[in-house]
């Protein structure tokens, strides 16, 4: 893999492999660092370890050999309590389906991490006065009426909306890190592109670097970097990584 060494990097994965239980490796993964405040476009076909990289990078999953250090911090070296607790802390997760909660208000999911996080919850207050507070300016900066929209359920909503509130949710207490996970799929390409701006726009204002896995090439140079992960090949060898 070719990989410049970043001079504040993040996230330092090195001699990285990676296997599921009874399956061939995944991933091997030799250098890859990721400076602060970077915008990582992250693709690869289907099945090439792209989610298992975000499983490994948010410390839900751990290498088999090699190190993941994040902000510092060995995960590897962590018991798996840490790592949730580590994650809540600094890292903010989209999903591709959004994964709301219905029976929660539109206000209440964006607190959430919150609940898991009092580092989190501190950040939060110390920008926006109340969580709920915060929670409606994030929503205010990503084009949204809490006030009209908070009575709905979040079923209710629509996919841009949605989508919305989960990056309020994610970005709330300012994590260090938003992991999002091919979250434009259900848009049309032209609201794809007004989404990512405003995602690009709320990062650089947290100060959030951003991992951000498509199967949309077409979005790739919005981005400040991009990784491709190759495909498995059938001997079940080591795929490679390689920055473009
Ligand atoms: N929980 C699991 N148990 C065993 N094998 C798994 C598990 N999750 C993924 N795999 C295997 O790991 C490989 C990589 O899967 P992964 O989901 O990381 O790929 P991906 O690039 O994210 O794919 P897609 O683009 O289709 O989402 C695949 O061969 C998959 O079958």
């Amino acid at each position: 893999m070719t990989e410049k060494p970043a001079t504040d990097s993040i996230i330092t994965l090195r001699d990285l492999r990676f296997a599921w239980p009874r399956g061939h490796d995944v991933l091997e993964i030799p250098l890859l660092q990721v400076a602060r405040g970077e915008r990582l476009f992250l693709q690869g076909p289907s099945g090439s370890g792209k989610s298992t990289l975000l499983g490994l990078l948010g410390g839900v999953l751990i290498p088999q050999h090699g190190s993941i250090e994040v902000l510092g911090q060995s995960l590897e070296k962590f018991s798996g309590s840490l790592r949730d607790r580590f994650r809540a802390d600094h890292i903010g997760f989209v999903f591709q389906m959004f994964n709301l909660l219905p029976y929660l208000s539109l206000i209440e999911n964006i607190t959430l991490p919150c609940r898991f996080s009092p580092t989190r919850a501190k950040r939060a207050q110390a920008n926006g006065g109340s969580l709920q507070d915060e929670a409606t300016r994030l929503l205010r900066e990503l084009g949204l009426d809490a006030t009209a929209l908070n009575q709905r359920s979040t079923s209710e909503l629509s996919v841009g909306q949605q989508q919305r509130v989960a990056v309020a949710r994610a970005l709330i207490g300012a994590p260090e890190i938003l992991i999002a996970d091919e979250p434009t799929s259900a848009l049309d390409s032209d609201t794809r592109v007004s989404f990512l701006k405003l995602l690009f726009d709320e990062c650089t204002r947290v100060g959030t670097t951003l991992i951000f896995v498509s199967h949309d090439l077409g979005l790739a140079p919005l981005f400040s970097r991009t990784l491709k992960l190759a495909a498995i090949n059938r001997a079940g060898s080591f795929a490679t990584a390689t920055a473009a």
